[in-house]
């Protein structure tokens, strides 16, 4: 296949996406099942087990190496763990968990900034396959007692745990299931009552491939102040922004 000499010089530095290029698929076509299998029979397995950061850095190795995968990856991880860090969440709730990567993520950043808390990670993810992916990655990093994968429709976890009153009220939001669904689940959130002052809502994707009427939304809303941070997406360091919002009322 023919491309611009941008795109050529792009898949020079990163072979990995020429798949993604040319056939424009970036998910569900087996590249999970074999991510768990090369996570499972790393060399370094053994230091695995038990460590956050070392499976993170297994699953970036697959992205970089093997097949793109669509989870945030580790320029944005940096960016997501320095807020909880800053914030220390107690409750987390992220709407589109894939293979797990940002859930071990942020299990693993409150862990460490909050330790003597009860903390809880609830990561809603509509697929089956990729949820009992996650739960394995999850257990394997030991994070099980912190993670609770729920699979379906966010919007039905959502009023089922709140339902249940297993969810009432959250302080760290993270939506990266799909921008056109952004702005619907920011509201069932909101209409459920699950925010509070001090609740911190972050957004992935805001500007590639763009979460236009949901960045208006935030930014138009009173008890919100809202602004972009800067993020790449990686494999291929595209420029992105994650749009980071507190309620201050
Ligand atoms: C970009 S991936 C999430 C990546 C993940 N946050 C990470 O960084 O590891 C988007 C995920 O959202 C899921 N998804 C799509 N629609 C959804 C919905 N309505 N509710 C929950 N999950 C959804 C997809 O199956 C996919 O696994």
């Amino acid at each position: 296949m023919d491309h611009p000499p941008e795109v050529v010089a792009l898949l020079e530095k990163f072979p990995v996406l020429r798949k993604a290029f040319e056939t424009g698929v970036e998910s569900h076509d087996g590249r999970e099942e074999k991510l768990l299998s090369f996570v499972l029979s790393h060399p370094d397995i053994d230091n695995l087990r038990g460590s956050p950061t070392k499976i993170l850095s297994a699953i970036d190795e697959f992205s970089a190496s093997q097949d793109f995968l669509i989870s945030i990856g580790g320029h944005k991880a940096a960016v997501l763990s320095r807020l909880i860090a800053e914030e220390k969440p107690q409750t987390a709730v992220e709407l589109g968990g894939y293979l797990g990567y940002s859930a071990i993520l942020f299990a693993d950043a409150m862990r460490r900034s909050n330790p003597a808390q009860q903390l809880r990670v609830f990561s809603l993810e509509l697929s089956a396959e990729f949820s009992a992916i996650a739960r394995q990655l999850i257990e394997l990093a030991g994070l099980s007692d912190i993670v609770t994968v729920v699979t379906g429709p966010a919007e039905e976890s959502l009023r089922k745990l709140h339902a249940q009153g297993t969810l009432t009220s959250l302080d760290f939001l993270f939506l990266d299931h799909g921008e056109e669904l952004y702005p619907a689940d920011f509201k069932v959130c909101e209409g459920l009552g699950l925010f509070h002052k001090g609740t911190v809502i972050a957004a992935d994707n805001v500007v590639r491939p763009g979460a236009p009427e949901y960045r208006n939304l935030v930014r138009s809303h009173s008890r919100l102040q809202s602004t972009g941070v800067k993020g790449l997406i990686q494999p291929g360091d595209f420029e992105d922004e994650i749009e980071i919002s507190r309620v201050i009322a």
